[in-house]
């Protein structure tokens, strides 16, 4: 029985963090398949620069990745119906509530636990495991 993990998230400009969160998320089951946030649903931060398809294709080639999906526009449970996951991998700082999530998937009848990853920290002063921190840096450097 193949367990199936659901991740999720912007996935602008992918770094280090980015890469721990997916493989930390695809070590909680078989296969992993990670729904790329369409920009109308980056509604809690600044858009993303770069377009969805670039988004989807560049965390789709990351070999802990089984499948990488483009978001539903509307409805962020669409996918999670048709998927139908074994667990799905919260990022460590994601701002979606894990118990509202968990009342909704029972409200809808999927049957799925609901988890969080782990942080990664950066390994030196140097390092940018953070879209924003990475897109100040250009600004500052190139602005
Ligand atoms: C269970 C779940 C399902 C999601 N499904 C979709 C979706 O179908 N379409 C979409 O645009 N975003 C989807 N998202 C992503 C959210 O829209 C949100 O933008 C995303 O969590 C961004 O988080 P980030 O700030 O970590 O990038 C989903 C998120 C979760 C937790
Ligand atoms: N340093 C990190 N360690 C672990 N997970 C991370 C890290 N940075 C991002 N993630 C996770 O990756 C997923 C996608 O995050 P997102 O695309 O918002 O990147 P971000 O770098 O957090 O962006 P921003 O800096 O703009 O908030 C989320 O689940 C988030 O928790």
């Amino acid at each position: 029985m193949t367990r199936t993990v659901i991740a999720q998230g912007t996935f602008d400009i992918l770094h280090p963090g980015h890469v721990h969160y997916l493989e930390e998320a695809a070590a909680m089951g078989d296969e992993l398949y990670v729904i790329v946030a369409r920009k109308s649903n980056v509604d809690h931060k600044k858009a993303p620069i770069c377009p969805g398809t670039q988004r989807r294709d560049v965390v789709g080639a990351l070999a802990a990745v089984d499948e990488a999906i483009l978001g539903h526009e509307d409805d962020i449970f669409v996918p999670i119906e048709e998927i139908d996951p074994d667990v799905i991998a919260l990022g460590h700082d994601q701002h979606h509530d894990d118990d509202a999530i968990a009342a909704e998937l029972a409200s809808r009848g999927i049957d799925c636990e609901v988890r969080r990853a782990s942080g990664r920290e950066p390994a030196d002063d140097d390092q940018l495991l953070s879209t924003r921190l990475i897109i100040d840096r250009i600004l500052e450097r190139r602005g």
